[in-house]
């Protein structure tokens, strides 16, 4: 069984001690078992986050790195550093990165390759627009950035990475897709991936929701069968809510 993934993306929020005391109350409250609880701070809090998580069962992403190892990439993120700080995943792809930043699908393609390599795992993050939706496309324009970023990856890379479905429409709007669209766009996936690689592999990855997740629509998007958990922005930046999620989690689990 795949064991439900919340993940807080806090994007670029919270003072270094605003960071700190989230930090705190999340590792305090975490749930041991039955949930991965991951956090993205931005990328200067994260030393800071890794000594308050550290005996915690929260684990730390950063919300980009780049492909290479080093070198002269001004203003970017290696992941032998990122690792070096504990972190252990990182979110690429965010529709944020690829309307502000020009991240494209080929860039993703190549650091969920390095990343992998580098021992880090990917949360790769993709969706539709709303002009998308209306015209028909979903299915189209996910499976085309789905298979972008997988290429060239084996199977067993491939269960390393996690999949992120976040509807442009539904990010920090308060429209979350109902537990119904997302099933079905999670579903159709799930084929793409079978086809891509196997069965066995379409189902170990898991596939997160992302999209004005909050505390009071998450069990009934968890109780769908092919939603494995969440990337939240907002309801990830209150520990009460944070740590609601993680409940909810649980409790998927441990029914299922
Ligand atoms: O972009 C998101 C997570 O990466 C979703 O943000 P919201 O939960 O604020 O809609």
């Amino acid at each position: 069984m795949r064991t439900p993934i919340v993940a807080g993306n806090w994007k670029m929020n919270l003072s270094q001690a605003d960071a700190l005391t989230l930090g705190r109350a999340i590792a305090e409250g975490a749930p041991t078992r039955g949930v991965t609880a991951i956090v993205a701070p931005v990328a200067l809090h994260i030393s800071a986050l890794g000594e308050a998580l550290a005996s915690s069962p929260v684990l730390l992403a950063s919300q980009n790195a780049h492909w290479a190892e080093s070198g002269a990439y001004t203003g970017e993120l290696a992941a032998p550093m990122l690792r070096e700080l504990g972190v252990r995943y990182a979110i690429l792809g965010h529709s944020e990165r690829r309307q502000y930043f020009g991240e494209d699908d080929e860039g993703v393609n190549r650091k969920t390759r390095s990343l992998l390599a580098q021992s880090l795992h990917p949360i790769v993050c993709f969706g539709e627009s709303l002009d998308e939706r209306e015209a028909g496309r979903t299915r189209d324009k996910v499976e085309f950035q789905v298979r972008a970023a997988l290429a060239g990856l084996s199977a067993d890379e491939a269960r390393r990475v996690i999949l992120a479905y976040e509807p442009i429409w539904a990010i920090g709007t308060g429209k979350t897709a109902s537990p119904e669209q997302a099933q079905e766009v999670h579903a159709f996936l799930r084929e793409v991936l079978e086809d891509r690689f196997d069965r066995e592999t379409a189902q170990a990855m898991p596939i997160l929701y992302g999209g004005s997740v909050k505390p009071s629509n998450f069990a009934e998007l968890l109780s769908q069968p092919d939603i494995d958990g969440g990337l939240v922005g907002g309801a990830s930046l209150k520990a009460e809510s944070f740590l609601e999620l993680c409940q909810i989690a649980v409790q998927k689990s441990t029914a299922g």
